[in-house]
């Protein structure tokens, strides 16, 4: 049994004959926020979305190497499966043209929920959870669409904590938003990773160091650094990484 919550080795990826990924190793410890960093283009989706199967959707994907989660190998996990235990989060919030209620209660019945006064407990945990029950309390069945686009994103965040996974993928989850909104999900963050293990994609150096306790460093589909977060921003040992957090390129 291994410690980890996602221990990763030897993955390579490619879309037709191009490989994105080269040779990634990475293990992530459970109740962490690990940041992913690096230039546009360097693969840091391509991570994310291998984690989720989300890559397999693309019929031209492929990919060597062995994925563990939560101590069961990838391929043993189906697609359905694996979704629950996995959440994501996009760079633009992406709530269902439903009510707020709607947005959280869906999933739980797709997961085959049926008992409506436990789905209406969940929502309104979920909507406490990520500290929009406040805001939204009074009308609770107004379309999401009315939410702003910092709500609309914690809303996004409830739904997915809603299912109670183990993995929550953000992918840039603040660049849509004002500083005050980034907070607010910064902040979330810290009190999600008491429950979940965090995996994030930020271009925003102080972000990541504000909230991740671990960073990769991406580049040209590698990862050239990974550790500590102090210690990659305060003592980058590869050249490289220094370049690209001190903004001498990407
Ligand atoms: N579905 C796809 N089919 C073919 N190539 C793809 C696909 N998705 C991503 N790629 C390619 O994979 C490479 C890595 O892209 P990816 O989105 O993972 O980078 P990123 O580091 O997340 O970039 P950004 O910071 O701009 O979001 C790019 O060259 C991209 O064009």
């Amino acid at each position: 049994m291994s410690e980890n919550m996602i221990d990763v080795k030897n993955l390579n990826t490619y879309f037709n004959s191009t490989q994105i990924l080269k040779n990634i190793n990475i293990n992530i410890k459970p109740n962490t926020v690990t940041a992913l960093i690096g230039p546009s283009g360097c693969g840091k989706s391509t991570f994310l979305r291998t984690l989720n199967k989300m890559n397999n959707l693309t019929h031209t994907f492929k990919m060597t190497g062995e994925i563990t989660i939560d101590n069961e190998p990838f391929e043993n996990i189906d697609d359905v499966a694996l979704r629950k235990k996995v959440g994501m989060v996009f760079q633009k919030a992406n709530p269902f043209p439903k009510s707020i209620y709607e947005n959280i209660a869906y999933g739980l019945r797709i997961h085959g929920m049926k008992d409506e006064d436990k789905i209406n407990d969940i929502v309104i945990k979920t909507l406490k959870d990520v500290a929009l029950y406040d805001e939204i309390k009074d009308d609770i069945h107004r379309s999401a669409y009315k939410l702003s686009g910092g709500q609309q994103q914690r809303l996004c965040i409830a739904r997915s904590i809603a299912v109670s996974p183990k993995i929550i993928l953000m992918d840039e989850p603040c660049s849509a938003l004002d500083p005050i909104s980034t907070l607010k999900i910064e902040d979330l963050i810290y009190e999600l990773k008491k429950d979940y293990t965090i995996i994030i994609v930020t271009h925003n150096m102080q972000q990541a160091t504000r909230v991740s306790d671990n960073t990769a460093f991406f580049l040209n589909g590698e990862i050239i650094e990974i550790g500590d977060t102090n210690e990659i921003f305060l003592h980058p040992k590869k050249q490289e990484t220094e370049n690209y957090i001190t903004g001498k390129f990407g």
